[in-house]
């Protein structure tokens, strides 16, 4: 569904991706596993052209996305964010219905959708669709960061640190209700965190990255019982100290 062939990404001469291959398949979930700095967010920025490469190429159902319009490609490609980037003058329901409407759908049509995704993730018509996101909790505001990104059913979600801007508990509860979802099984999903309990609960397989490159991919028991080298055991073991 998504391959990327040999990524490269530099700034200001200093390499923040270097030679990133990896596919996923239609339905996979892949986490990009790494300390800050590592190159996730690049790497996933230039999976949906939010970022061009230096070198390398990326395919999107056998096409080079460089042959696509940037704004075509993102619609087929949900993008949820740490800061929620929810645009702070829209209700919760215009907020979900941005690309909706970009794709031209009536009004009855996003009304019923917004309703199924407001419901599916545990807010109401009657309490949450006319509030603006500042009057929302933090747990609150990520699940209509997901809304939106779900609205117009894209294939893909990719996803930058989804859970990194909430507490603990509330960190585990939205993972695990997220887990839960028919869309997050479905959909095809690049994931970035940090967060290595993120990863083994949500990902089909890991790519674990340190300085721009890949150290490991494979399944989360391939990391655990086969680890490359003392790198990838002492991440997995959160025995990583970043120099
Ligand atoms: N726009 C930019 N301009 C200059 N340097 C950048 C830019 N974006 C990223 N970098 C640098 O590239 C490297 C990789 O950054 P990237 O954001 O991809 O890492 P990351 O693994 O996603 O970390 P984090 O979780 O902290 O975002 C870092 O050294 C970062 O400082």
């Amino acid at each position: 569904m998504i391959e990327v062939r040999h990524l490269r990404k530099n700034f200001g001469g200093k390499p923040a991706v270097q030679d990133v291959s990896f596919t996923v398949a239609e339905g996979e979930n892949l986490i990009l596993l790494g300390t800050s700095g590592c190159g996730k967010t690049t790497t996933l920025r230039m999976i949906n052209r939010l970022l061009e490469p230096d070198g390398g190429e990326v395919f999107f159902r056998g096409t080079n996305t460089r042959d696509l319009q940037p704004e075509m490609l993102r619609r087929q490609m949900g993008y949820v964010l740490q800061q929620t980037g929810l645009f702070p003058h829209y209700t919760v329901e215009e907020n979900i219905a941005v690309v909706p409407k970009l794709e031209q759908w009536d009004k009855q049509r996003i009304h019923e959708r917004t309703d199924t995704l407001l419901t599916k993730l545990g807010l109401s018509r009657d309490t949450h669709a006319h509030m603006f996101p500042h009057e929302l909790s933090g747990g609150q505001q990520q699940r209509v960061g997901l809304a939106r990104a779900l609205a117009a059913n894209p294939p893909v979600l990719l996803m930058d640190e989804p859970f990194g801007a909430l507490d603990p508990v509330t960190r585990h509860r939205i993972r695990k209700e997220f887990a839960e979802l028919d869309e997050f099984r479905e959909k095809t999903i690049i994931m970035v965190t940090h967060d290595i309990q993120d990863a083994f609960a949500l990902g089909d397989r890991i790519c674990l990255m340190d300085k721009g490159k890949i150290v490991q991919l494979g399944t989360p028991e391939e990391l655990r019982d086969q680890p490359v080298n003392e790198f990838v055991s002492n991440f997995l073991k959160g025995q990583y100290e970043p120099q």
